[in-house]
């Protein structure tokens, strides 16, 4: 395959989408503002290399949450990658284990997290809404845990799925033939029922998640499992400060891709202030807009231990599967491994604040 860069693949995978699909994956909440901000606020911030450095053997390998891998890279929680292809999340887990990334699988995955974890040779984290009907939470937890899951991650930005214009315009719904076959029938049943003028995943996700949860509720999930929580959504320094205490071991810096909180500030503007509340007490990983692999150093330099890509995995499996998927990853990784000899940082630890400047 002819080496591509990440706008490539989005605009292939626009042409192989049909429209509603197309613009639920691309789409924003409110007045979709945080669609460019994410973007424009990584592109805001300077590299500042150091000279001089041995740079003859860069190593982008690192560690999360104990797991191995082959750079501070992963696949944010996307649900139905069947949308994109067929093969769905057991060809993205297939492309995440060949180039050694991270894969947090959806709640609203369209393939069975055994079978994704069968066709998977990296690390897999699985990631939850928290539902109405707890019970559904917990049959899915030890699915995972018996599965081999790493950890949880419990998204925390979505008490409800936000108004996404886009969506309520074209009555979108999860088309018949794909559905979130890991939560119980009564939980996915309505993803592909729609009215004219409303999306069926907004109307759903009001039915079935429970906005009352607060952080007395993590006590309930911490003892229901062994693995590792993670929070994911997380945008201020008191809120990391707060899960901390809670014990949680890890964070996801974002705003959903912009699809939740409009206005809401860009996770790269939150990250800072955000690691050093953690002060190093859990790892932390920054997702939304990230396209390039200097977006990873960005991230690692204000504090982040990894970064996540969303939409750009769709595109990669929109484009050509399993291939595809690990093209767009082997992008970002080789775009990095560039910018570690470029910067003088030959180590995932070489980066720091220091290494970054706001233009
Ligand atoms: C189509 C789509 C579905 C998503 N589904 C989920 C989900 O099931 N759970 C979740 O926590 N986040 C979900 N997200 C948000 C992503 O995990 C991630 O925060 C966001 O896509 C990152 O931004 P990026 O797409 O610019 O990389 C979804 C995002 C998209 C685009
Ligand atoms: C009731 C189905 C909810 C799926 C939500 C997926 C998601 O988080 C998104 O951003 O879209």
């Amino acid at each position: 395959m002819a080496e591509l860069a990440l706008r490539d693949y989005e605009a292939s995978a626009r042409e192989q989408l049909s429209g509603p699909v197309w613009d639920f994956l691309e789409g924003g909440s409110g007045t979709e503002s945080m669609l460019t901000a994410g973007r424009d606020a990584l592109d805001r911030l300077r590299l500042r290399p150091r000279c001089l450095v041995d740079v003859s053997a860069c190593e982008p390998a690192t560690t999360l949450l104990g797991a191995r891998l082959a750079a501070p890279l992963g696949i944010a929680p996307v649900a139905y990658h069947q949308l994109a292809h067929p093969e769905g999340e057991v060809a993205t887990a297939r492309a995440a284990g060949a180039v050694g990334a991270l894969f947090t699988v959806s709640m609203f995955a369209s393939r069975t997290i055994e079978d994704i974890a069968a066709a998977a040779t990296g690390p897999l984290w699985l990631q939850l809404y928290w539902l109405k009907r707890r019970e559904s939470m917990i049959g899915l937890i030890r699915r995972a845990e018996d599965a081999g899951y790493r950890a949880l991650v419990l998204t925390v930005d979505a008490p409800l799925v936000a108004h996404r214009p886009r969506d309520a315009r074209n009555g979108f719904a999860v088309p018949a033939g794909i559905r979130a076959v890991n939560v119980d029938s009564s939980v996915m049943s309505a993803s592909y029922e729609a009215e004219a003028g409303e999306s069926a995943i907004a109307r759903h996700s009001k039915e079935q998640f429970d906005p009352s949860i607060t952080w007395a509720d993590l006590e309930w999930l911490r003892e229901r499992t062994s693995l590792p929580l993670v929070l994911k959504g997380v945008l201020s320094g008191e809120d990391a400060g707060r899960a901390v205490e809670c014990g949680i071991e890890g964070l996801v810096v974002s705003n959903h891709g912009g699809r939740q909180l409009d206005f809401a500030l860009p996770a790269v503007d939150a990250l800072q202030e955000i690691a050093e509340a953690a002060g190093g007490r859990c790892q932390i990983v920054l997702d939304g807009a990230v396209r390039h692999g200097a977006d990873i150093a960005k991230g690692l330099c204000l504090g982040a231990d990894a970064v996540l890509v969303g939409r750009p995995a769709l595109w990669g499996l929109a484009h050509s599967g399993s291939d595809g998927v690990e093209s767009v990853l082997r992008t970002l990784l080789g775009e990095f491994s560039e910018v570690m000899a470029l910067m003088g940082a030959p180590r995932v630890s070489d980066f720091h604040r220091s290494g970054i400047v706001r233009s």
